[in-house]
C-alpha cells in the first residue's frame, strides 16, 4: 500500500478529485472509456463534490464512463441514506454521465412496487449478473480503472465489516444481514471483486480513522480489518489526512 498524506480532509478531497480526474482521462485516452466503482461516506461524497468544483471536470468524457458502487444500503430508492443518491447530488446530476452506464445496486421495493427487491439477496444477484455481462472473457467482474473506498473507524470497507460472512465471501457480491452499522440490510462486493480493480484507493479522513489506518499500516490481516484486503492489481493508494495518519508507526 501506498500511503499519502495530504494536510486536512479539504485538501484530500481536493488532490484526490485532481488525481482522479487524470486518471479518468488517462484510462479514456488508452481504451476510449473508463469504469470508477463509488463509495458512501463522509470523505468519498466530499472527493465527488471536489471533482464537481475541478477546473477539469470536463477533460473526463463522462458519457464514457462506467459508475458502480462498492455498497448500498438496501432501503427504498428514494431513501437519502443511498449511497446512489447522494453520489447523484454531489455529481452525477450535473455531468453528462450515460445512463446506460450507470449501475445502480437494486433497492427495498416499495410497498406493491415493481421498483426493488424485496429481499437484499436478490438486488445482489443482479448486482453480480450486471457485473458478468460488463466482465472481460473468463473474468466474472470488470477491471475497474479506480475503485474508491471509505474506511469505517473499526476497518471496514464497502458493507464488509470484521469477521463478518461477507469478509469470508468468494462470490462477488453478497447480501449482508445485520450489519453493525445502520441500516442492517446491504448489498457488497466482495474482496474478489475489489481485488480484480486495477487501482484501490482508500480514502478516509479524521482521527477516529487512526488507529484502523495504523493498522492496515502493520499489516493487520484482512478477518481483522477488512481494509487490509482492498488491494488494487496495479496500485492500492491510501489517500488519508495526516490527522488519520497520526498513528502509523515510522
Ligand atoms: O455504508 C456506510 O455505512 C458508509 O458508507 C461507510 O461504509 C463509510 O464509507 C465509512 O464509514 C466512511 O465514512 P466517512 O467518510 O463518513 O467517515
Amino acid at each position: 500500500m501506498e500511503l499519502i498524506v495530504h494536510p486536512d480532509a479539504g485538501l484530500l478531497a481536493k488532490a484526490a478529485s485532481a488525481r482522479l480526474i487524470t486518471t479518468l482521462v488517462d484510462a479514456q485516452a488508452r481504451r476510449g472509456e473508463a469504469s470508477l466503482v463509488l463509495t458512501g461516506g463522509g470523505i468519498g461524497i466530499a472527493l465527488l463534490r471536489a471533482v464537481l468544483a475541478s477546473p477539469a471536470l470536463e477533460a473526463v468524457n463522462w458519457s464514457k464512463v462506467d459508475i458502480w458502487w462498492g455498497d448500498e444500503r438496501f432501503v427504498p430508492a428514494d431513501s437519502p441514506d443511498r449511497n446512489v443518491l447522494q453520489a447523484r447530488e454531489a455529481l452525477l446530476a450535473h455531468v453528462p454521465v450515460d445512463e446506460k452506464r450507470v449501475f445502480e445496486i437494486g433497492a427495498l421495493a416499495s410497498e406493491g412496487g415493481a421498483d426493488g427487491y424485496t429481499e437484499p439477496e436478490q438486488a445482489a444477484a443482479d448486482y453480480a449478473a450486471q457485473l458478468a455481462a460488463h466482465a472481460p472473457d473468463g473474468a466474472l467482474v470488470p477491471a475497474f480503472d479506480v475503485l474508491l473506498l471509505g474506511i469505517g473507524p473499526e476497518g471496514h470497507v464497502a458493507s464488509i465489516f470484521p469477521h463478518s460472512p461477507a469478509a469470508r465471501a468468494t462470490e462477488p457480491v453478497v447480501a449482508v444481514r445485520e450489519s453493525p452499522k445502520p441500516p442492517p440490510n446491504r448489498v457488497s462486493l466482495t474482496y474478489p471483486t475489489i481485488q480484480a480493480a486495477r487501482q484501490v484507493w482508500v480514502i478516509a479522513a479524521g482521527e477516529e480513522k487512526a488507529d484502523a489506518v495504523a493498522a492496515a499500516a502493520a499489516g493487520a490481516g484482512p478477518l481483522d480489518l477488512p481494509a487490509a484486503a482492498a488491494t488494487g492489481r496495479d496500485r492500492t493508494l491510501w489517500l488519508i489526512d495526516r490527522a488519520a495518519a497520526s498513528r502509523v508507526s515510522a
